[in-house]
C-alpha cells in the first residue's frame, strides 16, 4: 500500500490555477525528486501533502487516513511526516542540542536523558557533534540545515518532505547537506524533494516526478527521465536552464 497518495489536488488562489489535478503516490522506502521549472507549483504540491496548504479539491491519504477527512488528527498525523524547509526554521535562542531535543520531549514525551541520548546519536549522524552546544547563530547555513534534517529525524517521521533544501546554502556546502541526505535515502527514509540539485535526482532518487504548469507531466526513474530529454522539449528546455 502507498504511504502517502494524492488523489486529484487541485490548488488555486482566486483565479491563479496553481495545481491542476495531481495524482502521486510514494511506497516505503522511496525517494522522489520533485524538479519542474520555477512557478509550476512545485512547492504548493509538497506543502499540500502536510496540509500546510489545504487543496482546494482532491484527497491527500497518508498511512491509510483522509487527512481532509472531518475530524481527521492532523497533529497526530503530521508529526509523523517530517518537513525540511529552505531556511532551516530553527530555535535562535537554542543550542543546536537543544533544538534537537525540544520536539521529542514536547511531541513524543520522552524523558530529558533520553531525548538527549538520541540527538547525540544524530548530531553524529549529520557530523555535527562538535557543534552540540553553538546556537544558530553561530552556526554555516549548511550546519543549521543538518540540524534541522537531525530535528525532523528524531521525530521519528515516516515520511521526510524537504522543500529546497540546498537552495540558500553557499555552494560550497550543498554537497555536506546532500550526503546527509543520501544517508538517509541509504537508511531507507521515504522522502520527497523539491530540488534544483540534478545530482541528488539522478543518483539518489528512486523516481524523478516533473511538475510542469501544475500539472505532473513526468513520473520516471532518473535514467529514463533524463533520457526524455531528448524527445521531450519542454524537459530539454528546463535541464538546458539547471544543469
Ligand atoms: N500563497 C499564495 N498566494 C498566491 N499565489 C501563490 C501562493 N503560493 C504560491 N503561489 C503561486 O503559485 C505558483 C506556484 O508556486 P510554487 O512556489 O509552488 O512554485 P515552484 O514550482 O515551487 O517554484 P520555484 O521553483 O520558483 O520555487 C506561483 O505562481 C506562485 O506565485
Amino acid at each position: 500500500m502507498a504511504l502517502l497518495e494524492t488523489k486529484e489536488i487541485t490548488k488555486s488562489y482566486g483565479d491563479h490555477h496553481v495545481l491542476k489535478g495531481i495524482d502521486f503516490t510514494i511506497e516505503p522506502g522511496e525517494v522522489v525528486a520533485v524538479i519542474g521549472p520555477s512557478g509550476g507549483g512545485k512547492s504548493t504540491f509538497l506543502r499540500c501533502l502536510n496540509l500546510l496548504e489545504t487543496p482546494s479539491s482532491g484527497h491527500v491519504v497518508f498511512d491509510g487516513e483522509d487527512l481532509l477527512a472531518p475530524k481527521v488528527d492532523l497533529d497526530r498525523l503530521r508529526s509523523r511526516m517530517g518537513m525540511v524547509f529552505q531556511q532551516f526554521n530553527l530555535f535562535p535562542n537554542m543550542t543546536a542540542l537543544k533544538n534537537i531535543m525540544l520536539p521529542q520531549m514536547d511531541v513524543l514525551k520522552l524523558s530529558k536523558k533520553d531525548a538527549e541520548a538520541r540527538a547525540m546519536e544524530l548530531l553524529e549522524k549529520v557530523n555535527m557533534t562538535h557543534r552540540a552546544h553553538v546556537y544558530p547563530n553561530r552556526l554555516s547555513g549548511g550546519q543549521k540545515q543538518r540540524i534541522a534534517i537531525a530535528r525532523a529525524v528524531a521525530m521519528n517521521p515516516k515520511v521526510m518532505l524537504f522543500d529546497e533544501p540546498t537552495s540558500a546554502l553557499d555552494p560550497e556546502v550543498v554537497h555536506d547537506v546532500l550526503d546527509v541526505m543520501a544517508g538517509l535515502a541509504a537508511d531507507g527514509m521515504t522522502m520527497v524533494v523539491v530540488t534544483h540539485e540534478m545530482g541528488f535526482a539522478r543518483k539518489v532518487a528512486d523516481r524523478v516526478v516533473f511538475i510542469d504548469g501544475g500539472k505532473i507531466a513526468a513520473d520516471l526513474p532518473p535514467e529514463e527521465f533524463f533520457s526524455e530529454a531528448n524527445t521531450n522539449p519542454r524537459i530539454r528546455s528546463f535541464l538546458e536552464k539547471v544543469l
